[in-house]
């Protein structure tokens, strides 16, 4: 799912960024283009892309000239906050209340998953103790009450559909009535699909919303309808008052960046996510912690190895020091086997070079399929064993930098100017040395998880 790999490639640019040693117009330009592309590519609207970068600027303009301080820091933040507006209108959607009668009508293009999302969301609000009731208003595709009714029986939630009637308005009203009567209280109309240019279908919602008054109406939309999603999202805001959207097949291939658009176009949040065909692979989404999550795990893929490992390298002897940071431990760098730790990054990267993009800002292991690990000892001239020995290397590092997500770094330097040899200590030029050292080498993955996105929030 593209959300992730989009956190990834957000968290190297601004690792990049991190990297420079001053930050200018053209590095903050640089850093702004990277993740510009990055939204471009997972299809969010370029409209909004561009906006994005404007507050951006001018958020960092303003701050760092107030503050006088930390580009970098104002920068991060900047970027983060911008994302979550796009994914959050800033106002929670209505919610039902246990024992209080609501109305919830569903609206969607064909296909998108309305139907199994009604159900769904039924499922999950009978779990918690409600008594939810289904009214199938899709006269339009034959089928539909069949399929709400299966769906339905099957989580043993109450139903109201007709094969006979033909007006959808008559029985959305029939239903909410009876439900209402029998005290449920979360009582989903499901509509039928439609498209944008169907003027007559678009109509025919807005007469059942109206008969119905539904406290909220919600927007199903498929993850991978991609540019589009905007002007579909907008169409059925101008028709229906659209106060939450719901995002289908986050489980698929889809790029994701759709669901920006919808938000944005309905000024609605994300509430839940559809993560398979399944009655309960349905989610609560929440922004804050799903973007944080998505670009911590961003931090530490095998490009960020790779580049640690170049970094490893151009210190040449000093490289030692790395015994003694978390992860870069004698399992990597044997005390007195210098050279043969050398030899070894060596032959991880040139592994790594055989690898694809995706693979490298990648970190879903899954990626790494037979397949392509044999293709990937093939490219390099390595036999398949050295593939698994880097990929195994790998996910140690990555989880043991996945646990240091809550340190910072100066404690960190404390903590390592007891455990280094004090020879060594006095070489690096004492504790502001090795400040200023792990500033410099460590600062890709060390920036991004303790002074940016994961580390003090
Ligand atoms: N993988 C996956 N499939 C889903 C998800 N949600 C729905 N589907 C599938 O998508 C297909 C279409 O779902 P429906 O619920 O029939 O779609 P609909 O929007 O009601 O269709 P119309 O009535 O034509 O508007 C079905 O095969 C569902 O099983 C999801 O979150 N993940």
């Amino acid at each position: 799912m593209v959300l992730a790999q989009l956190g990834g490639s957000i968290s190297r640019a601004l690792a990049q960024m991190s990297n420079a040693t001053v930050i200018d117009e053209k590095v903050l330009n640089d850093c702004l283009n990277e993740i510009s592309r990055a939204l471009l590519q997972s299809d969010v609207q370029f409209k909004m892309v561009r906006d994005m970068q404007t507050n951006i600027k001018r958020i960092v303009n303003l701050e760092a000239l107030a503050a006088g301080t930390n580009k970098r820091r104002i920068m991060q933040q900047a970027v983060f906050t911008e994302l979550c507006n796009m994914l959050d209108p800033g106002k929670p959607s209505f919610t039902p209340k246990k024992g209080k009668p609501s109305v919830v009508m569903f609206v969607g293009l064909q296909g998108s998953g309305k139907t199994t999302t009604c159900t769904k969301y039924a499922y999950y609000h009978q779990r918690k103790g409600f008594k939810p009731a289904l009214v199938c208003a899709d006269t339009f595709r034959a089928g539909a009450f069949d399929q709400l009714k299966q769906n339905a029986t099957k989580a043993k939630i109450p139903f109201y559909g007709s094969y006979m009637e033909s007006d959808p308005v008559k029985i959305a009203v029939e239903g909410v009535e009876r439900f209402k009567k029998e005290n449920c209280d979360l009582i989903i109309v499901d509509t039928s699909g439609r498209h944008k240019q169907e003027a007559a279908l678009f109509e025919e919602m807005r007469q059942v919303s109206e008969a119905t008054k539904p406290d909220l109406v919600i927007f199903v939309m498929d993850s991978s309808i991609g540019q589009a999603a905007f002007d579909q999202a907008q169409a059925f805001k101008q028709s229906v008052s659209v106060g939450a959207v719901i995002i289908t097949k986050m489980d698929g291939h889809a790029k994701g960046g759709g669901a920006l658009s919808a938000v944005a176009a309905t000024k609605s949040p994300v509430i839940f996510i559809g993560t398979g065909e399944h009655i309960d692979e349905f989610e609560v989404f929440d922004v804050k912690p799903f973007l944080l999550q998505k670009l911590s795990e961003g931090s530490f893929t095998l490009r960020l190895m790779y580049e640690q490992f170049q970094n490893i390298l151009k210190m040449g002897p000093i490289g030692q020091v790395f015994s003694m940071l978390p992860g870069f431990s004698s399992e990597l760098m044997p005390k007195g086997h210098e050279k043969e730790s050398q030899a070894k990054i060596k032959r991880y990267m040139t592994m790594m070079d055989s690898m694809t993009d995706a693979e490298l800002d990648s970190t879903n292991p899954k990626l790494m399929t037979e397949s392509r690990i044999i293709r990937i000892a093939r490219g390099s001239g390595r036999p398949v064993r050295d593939v698994m020995d880097m990929l195994e290397e790998y996910k140690r590092l990555a989880k043991i930098w996945g646990k240091m997500k809550g340190l910072k770094i100066p404690k960190n330097v404390q903590h390592m100017s007891k455990v280094l040899p004090p020879q060594m200590l006095k070489q690096i030029g004492g504790m502001g040395g090795l400040q200023s050292l792990m500033k410099q080498m460590g600062s890709k993955e060390m920036s991004g998880m303790f002074g940016g996105m994961g580390g003090d929030r």
